[in-house]
């Protein structure tokens, strides 16, 4: 059957990695909340990966690890900067606001889906007065979700200007993999030495079924996050099924070598959507989606036999999201629909 599925990375199945290691923890009776062995393993991967002592959290979806990571930094009279098209403003129903008992998040603005450096500072200094919400965090998306990726330099300068200002500074990075396969550069340099207090590190898009971690590189802000996991129902009670695929894709550097693969799909069909009459590439090509302007009857052809791929995402235009499971075969087939189905 033709594979039609471009919509989201959230489409694919679970990478074989993750799974095996599944199959492995589904052995036997083990501690529950966190106080099994795949659980410390996982924590300890994650530790190693960033080559720091951090704190580290499991959560059943990224809108948990962006919500309560944001009302760990925040007290409800505060204000968060975040980009226009963050996934936090657009796609996340409200929760850090509500999970911050109010926290307000601040919209700046920057090229390519990343906050401008001179913007945030203008919406920091926009305000303050008693009247206004504090700012007092700044999150990033990492890689972002217009598919474009924060230059080493950029995270630096931003976790610079965060220091300089007393902001606390946050990584959306469901998709950090796909960030880091592109930038060829550590994790560790990439979050922690460049500024970033906490990562919300996606697993779910690199291939696992479900879970995130919440990586927190500043202790003081870590205090007593189980709690708000608790209760806001994300303490997983058979946690070792959330850890485990953590150890299977750490392990091998299988993480880097899927997110590559989905980085080299998307770059696959950019290409050959940049070299169509009347299709324009809307982003840099960067990490594992593909933005697109489509002719109108070309896009309602392309759903019409059966193309899945969303048109609400970031600033419009048609976007096709390659996985760790995407093959060159369906990015061919999909860029041979989208030619005969052109004006
Ligand atoms: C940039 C970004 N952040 C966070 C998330 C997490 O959202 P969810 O709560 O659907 O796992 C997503 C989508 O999955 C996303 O695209
Ligand atoms: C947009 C939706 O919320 C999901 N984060 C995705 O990227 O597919």
């Amino acid at each position: 059957m033709l594979h039609t599925e471009f919509a989201s990375d959230n489409t694919s199945g679970i990478c074989p990695e993750a799974l095996n290691s599944i199959i492995e923890a589904n052995s036997g009776v083990m501690a529950s909340y966190g106080n099994d062995d795949w659980t410390r393993r996982a924590c300890d991967a994650i530790r190693d990966l960033f080559e720091t002592d951090a704190d580290v959290f499991f959560v059943f979806n990224g809108t948990a690890a962006n919500s309560l990571a944001l009302a760990s930094l925040c007290q409800s009279y505060h204000s968060i900067v975040c980009h226009k098209l963050s996934h936090v403003e657009t796609d996340e129903c409200g929760g850090p606001e509500f999970f911050s008992n109010g926290t307000k998040l601040l919209l700046a603005d920057g090229a390519d889906g990343k906050l401008d450096l001179a913007d945030v500072a203008r919406v920091v200094a926009a305000r303050t007065d008693i009247h206004y919400p504090k700012p007092r965090a700044v999150t990033i998306t990492q890689s972002t979700e217009v598919g474009t990726v924060y230059s080493l330099a950029e995270v630096q300068a931003l976790g610079a200007a965060c220091r300089d200002m007393d902001l606390s500074f946050h990584m959306d990075g469901a998709r950090f993999a796909n960030a880091v396969a592109h930038l060829q550069v550590s994790p560790a340099d990439l979050t922690w030495r460049a500024g970033v207090d906490v990562l919300s590190f996606g697993g779910t898009k690199m291939g696992m079924p479900v879970g995130e971690a919440v990586v927190f590189f500043n202790h003081d802000l870590a205090q007593d996050f189980a709690y708000r996991c608790k209760q806001a129902g994300q303490l997983a009670s058979k946690m070792r099924f959330l850890a485990a695929p953590w150890v299977g894709m750490l392990q091998n550097n299988a993480w880097q070598i899927r997110a590559a693969h989905a980085n080299a799909m998307a770059s696959r069909l950019g290409a050959a959507l940049s070299a169509m009459p009347g299709v324009a590439l809307m982003f840099p090509v960067q990490a594992n989606a593909v933005f697109a302007t489509l002719p109108e009857t070309t896009a309602a052809t392309l759903k019409a036999r059966g193309w899945s791929f969303y048109s609400f995402i970031g600033a419009g235009g048609a976007r096709f999201v390659c996985s760790w499971a995407t093959t060159a075969e369906q990015v061919d087939a999909l860029v041979a629909d989208i030619r005969q189905a052109l004006p």
